[in-house]
């Protein structure tokens, strides 16, 4: 089982880990069905809202944050010549699009939500308040932070480990592509070797690219875990937020319990 000695950790008698109130980090660009022209595929989208839905029916506090990767990334914009902080600016309106379809979803069957946005937008979400999240939590709405941090040249990694600090989660989960950290990017070095734990230094100083370094720099400087893991099983989701052991986990020691 994860990290124990964590003060975060709330474990049973039975050794199972249980978390409180977590912070779920899902890929943008797993919100598209590979191949498809569609950015955004209501079946997988449906999916996903179905594994919060059950997790939070056992009593999880869950807040999302989503990634923009499905429709633009600003990096990539700027590299073919556009002003970054204008290509951040339009990824961060992704996002907005995202956490407003997870939010469809989510009400469809029932859950209780509200999207904050980063950058106002009062017709379509509320501000970003971190009061009003916190108790949107304890009230057990699901809240979507939407439109990352608000400012460019940040990504929606780091929007995940500060919005999980100031709502006081106790993990980050990074629902992604790839089923945890590896010593190189598995996408490129097949031989590349997955850990089970690693300590936030070690991801840094590796430069491991999972994550990027303000992100794992704040959830190391808040004691706030990562678990990295592959939102591509089927299940995945649900199961790691109520507990099973998966992907990598990233913390100060980089041992489990
Ligand atoms: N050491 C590594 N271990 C695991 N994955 C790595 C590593 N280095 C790079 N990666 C890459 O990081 C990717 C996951 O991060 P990425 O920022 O691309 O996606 P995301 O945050 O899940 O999605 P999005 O940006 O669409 O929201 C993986 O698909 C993998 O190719
Ligand atoms: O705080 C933030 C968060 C995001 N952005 C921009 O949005 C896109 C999409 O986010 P991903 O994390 O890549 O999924 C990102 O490329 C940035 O351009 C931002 O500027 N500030």
């Amino acid at each position: 089982m994860y990290d124990v000695s964590n003060p975060h950790y709330m474990g049973d008698h039975t050794g199972t880990r249980k978390f409180r109130r977590v912070l779920l980090k899902l890929s943008g660009e797993a919100l598209r069905e590979p191949g498809s022209t569609d950015n955004i595929s209501p079946p997988i989208v449906e999916d996903i809202a179905a594994q919060i839905k059950a997790a939070h029916q056992t009593g999880l506090e869950i807040a999302v944050v989503v990634g923009g990767g499905n429709f633009w990334r600003g990096v990539s914009a700027s590299n073919k010549g556009m002003e970054r902080a204008t290509a951040d600016y339009m990824g961060m309106l992704a996002t907005v699009m995202n956490s407003l379809a997870l939010q469809s979803m989510l009400e469809a069957m029932d859950v209780p939500t509200r999207v904050q946005s980063a950058i106002e937008m009062k017709n379509v979400a509320e501000p970003f308040i971190r009061r009003v999240a916190t108790r949107h939590l304890e009230l057990g709405r699901v809240v979507i932070f939407a439109a990352g941090t608000g400012n460019p040249f940040f990504s929606t990694d780091t929007t995940a480990a500060l919005r999980a600090s100031e709502v006081g989660a106790d993990c980050v989960f990074k629902a992604t592509k790839v089923d945890g950290i590896y010593c190189s990017d598995p996408n490129k070095n097949p031989d590349a070797v997955r850990f089970d734990t690693i300590s936030f230094h070690d991801c840094l100083t590796k430069q491991l690219k999972v994550m990027d370094a303000t992100a794992f720099s704040l959830c190391m400087e808040n004691n706030m875990p990562i678990i990295v893991f592959s939102m591509n099983e089927p299940d995945n989701i649900r199961r790691a937020l109520v507990g099973e052991s998966m992907g990598t986990l990233v913390n100060a020691s980089g041992k489990d319990a």
